[in-house]
């Protein structure tokens, strides 16, 4: 299986951000997508994800195989760490969450309510969930925001881990991920053309 995007064009709000965006992505393989803020990273991976609909191109994945992990994490405030993952791995029909708890390093912490972590914490137990749901793309949103060095680290190590059993990862990010590894894809060459303003009213608002 691979992901397969061709000549995606995305927007929000109703207004165009990007076109012609083209990749493909094999099991082991990793890609980041970098660009200004603003410039609609969030956007082409949310459209990817299936949270909303393209303006046109092609997104190829079989059903079922994508994992998103967005700029919020996405937990149960009043459910431990632990019980935060189960619920997880439940709904994702899978079951086994002490790997995720190991390699997150939140063993200490998985009795402790997801309402009281830390933001870094909450952030780790957020890409734990990604460990549980057992899909091979894993599409991530700026995804180290929070971490501390140590933990940027850790994930990498948990991404480098999904890469090298098969999996693969579309990534957003600033910041140097520590995974050489990862191709980049640049979007500022994909930026959306402004549609010809029509007359002087459409050129005021263009
Ligand atoms: N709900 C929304 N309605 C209208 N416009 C929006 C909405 N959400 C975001 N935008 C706009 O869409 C554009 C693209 O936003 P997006 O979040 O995709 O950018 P980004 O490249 O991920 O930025 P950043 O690096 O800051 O996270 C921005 O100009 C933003 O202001």
């Amino acid at each position: 299986m691979s992901l397969k995007v061709t000549n995606l064009s995305c927007a929000r709000g109703g207004l165009p951000l990007l076109e012609g965006v083209s990749f493909a992505l094999d099991p082991g393989q990793a890609l980041v997508l970098r660009g200004p803020n603003g410039c609609g990273k969030t956007t082409a991976l949310r459209t990817i994800a299936g949270l909303q609909p393209a303006l046109a191109g092609q997104i190829d994945s079989p059903p079922d195989t994508i994992a998103y992990a967005g700029h919020a994490d996405g937990l149960k405030t009043t459910l431990s760490v632990t019980e935060n993952l189960a619920f997880w791995a439940a709904i994702y029909g899978t079951r086994a969450i002490d790997h995720a708890l190991d390699r997150m390093n939140l063993r200490a912490l998985a009795e402790r309510a997801a309402q009281n972590l830390s933001a870094g914490q909450k952030r780790r137990l957020g890409l734990a969930r990604l460990m549980v749901t057992g899909r091979p793309v894993w599409v991530l949103d700026e995804p180290t925001v929070s971490l501390d060095a140590a933990s940027v680290a850790l994930f990498a190590d948990v991404v480098r881990g999904h890469l090298a059993s098969g999996g693969m990862a579309l990534m957003a990010t600033h910041i140097d991920l520590g995974l050489p590894e990862a191709r980049v894809l640049e979007l500022g060459p994909y930026k959306a053309r402004l549609p010809e303003p029509s007359g002087a009213f459409d050129e005021a608002f263009l």
